[in-house]
């Protein structure tokens, strides 16, 4: 396969020089910040109680409409070459992750952020104008609990130290495989933003991109905010509405990453006295039931598939150990998916499970939730429990065979990256030029006069009609 000779940089998001285009992000008052319009998407459903499954519908729409899943099509470097690039092809791909608070004083500004997300507290349409005085609250109360827990890893979340190590390590794999690109991070709640990762792709003039959220299991609380922002930006912008875009919306299900998996499982149960005995205990971030129940959030199935498969590939090793599944990190007052994570815990310890390898799922970096909560919080509630041997599975982080499959997903999602809003008229085109809107405007409308008032037509009309 031919590579595309353009420079492929790594961007250097300055945190300073930064502006944004949403209202709902606090950022330290180091930053300006423009406020523009409204979420587009309404919010329905609230997430201290079950709502309306309008606007996940809406959503799920757009998902199914722009989303290219990655397995439909297959690698095929002649097609990719023939159909998808050419010369002046400037490919680029936008990993997307949640973000986090680099230092303490990061942390609650951090979380306003995140609460201040509709796709995190839901609120009814009516009570949405609470959603902003609602987030400071919430960050405000939680901010010390928080700042303990970053406290403890370091002061401060690894994760966008590890996100440009991903970005960079996927750059190279894509180079290995002929590919040249442009690698972008977009963060939800923490720089850097998305909003500047697209500001930057922007510039950069990219001809094809492809969007990889850094979730393997697709959830309205982590991808799909994270496509919320994008379909807004998309659609605002002429040049991004015209950009072919392929989302990968979850990749839980590749082999690659399958594969990635269990290898770190396997390695991990070698370090047991007696790998045979040893529980593989699969704990995944939850989300309130009313996501899965009421809004049809697709995480809780794409999980339990997800385990499913890596068992799978492990039993084809001839590992049989047994294994579960729980939820872990809830939020708030309200049901979030069970089994919870420190309950099953301790059932297991009166039951006399003595192994334990806790296996991280639904996140590939380390982050405040492994390094905090499982390797400190489980681990202590564990022991107290009765399980005497404990383990727990690194994240993938920079893992090469995974690497290797992200690259892979990439290059199999770019023949059908496709113009998320494609004008399908030249409407949009004629919005970005007044003079030639107003022209179509006039003449069409002296048109529609006078067929309307043309005698035959208005016998037609008095025919058919009255
Ligand atoms: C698949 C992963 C994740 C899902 C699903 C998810 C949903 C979700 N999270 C909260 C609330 C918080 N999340 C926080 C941090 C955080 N969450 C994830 C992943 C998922 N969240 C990550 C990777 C991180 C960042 C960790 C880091 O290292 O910085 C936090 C802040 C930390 C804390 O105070 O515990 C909160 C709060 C909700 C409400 C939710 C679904 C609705
Ligand atoms: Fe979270």
């Amino acid at each position: 396969m031919k590579a595309v000779s353009h420079s492929a940089v790594l961007p250097n998001l300055n945190r300073h020089r930064f502006s944004l285009s949403r209202s709902d992000v606090q950022i330290p008052n180091r930053v300006t910040c423009h406020s523009d319009s409204n979420k587009s998407m309404s919010q329905a459903s609230l997430f201290l109680s079950p709502g309306s499954a309008d606007r996940r519908i809406g959503s799920r729409n757009f998902v199914c409409r722009v989303f290219s899943s990655v397995d439909a099509s297959t690698y095929n470097g002649v097609a990719l070459e023939s159909s998808s690039q050419t010369a002046e092809e400037k490919v680029g791909v936008l990993l997307l992750n949640l973000g986090g608070p680099e230092t303490l004083d990061d942390v609650q500004p951090f979380l306003f952020n995140l609460f201040a997300d509709p796709d995190i507290i839901r609120l009814p349409r009516l009570f949405r104008f609470l959603q902003r005085p609602l987030a400071k609250l919430i960050s405000t109360l939680r901010a010390p609990k928080s700042k303990e827990g970053y406290a403890s890893i370091g002061g401060g979340s690894p994760l966008r130290k590890i996100t440009d190590e991903q970005a960079l390590a996927l750059k190279n794999a894509l180079e290995a495989k002929g590919l040249s690109s442009n690698l972008y991070v977009g963060m939800r709640y923490w720089y850097p933003f998305t909003e500047e990762a697209v500001h930057q792709i922007k510039r950069d003039r990219i001809t094809r991109l492809v969007v990889l959220p850094l979730y393997p299991q697709f959830s309205i609380s982590t991808t799909g905010s994270s496509i919320s922002v994008l379909e807004q930006m998309f659609r605002q912008d002429s040049y991004l509405s015209r950009l072919p875009v392929s989302i990968i919306n979850s990749w839980y299900q590749r082999k690659g990453y399958l594969k990635s998996m269990a290898d770190l499982i396997e390695k991990e149960l070698e370090s047991f006295s007696e790998p045979k005995e040893a529980m593989i205990f699969f704990s995944a971030h939850g989300v309130p039931v009313s996501y899965v129940e009421n809004a049809g959030d697709p995480y809780r199935d794409q999980m339990e598939e997800c385990i499913f498969l890596i068992m799978q590939e492990l039993k084809a090793r001839g590992i049989n150990n047994e294994h579960t599944l729980a939820y872990q990190s809830r939020v708030g007052p309200v049901q979030w998916l069970k089994p919870y994570t420190d309950e099953v815990l301790v059932e297991l310890g009166k039951k006399g499970v003595k192994s334990l390898l806790a296996v991280p799922v639904s996140f590939v970096s380390e982050h405040i939730e492994t390094l905090e909560e499982i390797d400190m919080e489980y681990r202590e509630l564990a022991l107290e429990s009765g399980i005497q041997n404990w383990g727990r599975v690194p994240a993938l982080g920079l893992t090469p065979s995974f690497i290797t499959d992200l690259a892979d997903a990439v290059i199999e999602a770019l023949p059908s990256a496709a113009a998320i809003y494609a004008p399908n008229n030249s409407s949009s085109e004629d919005m970005d030029d007044p003079v030639k809107y107003f022209v179509k405007m006039f003449f069409g409308s002296v048109l529609a006069f006078m067929l309307f008032f043309s005698p035959k037509l208005i016998s037609a009309f008095r025919n058919h009609v009255i």
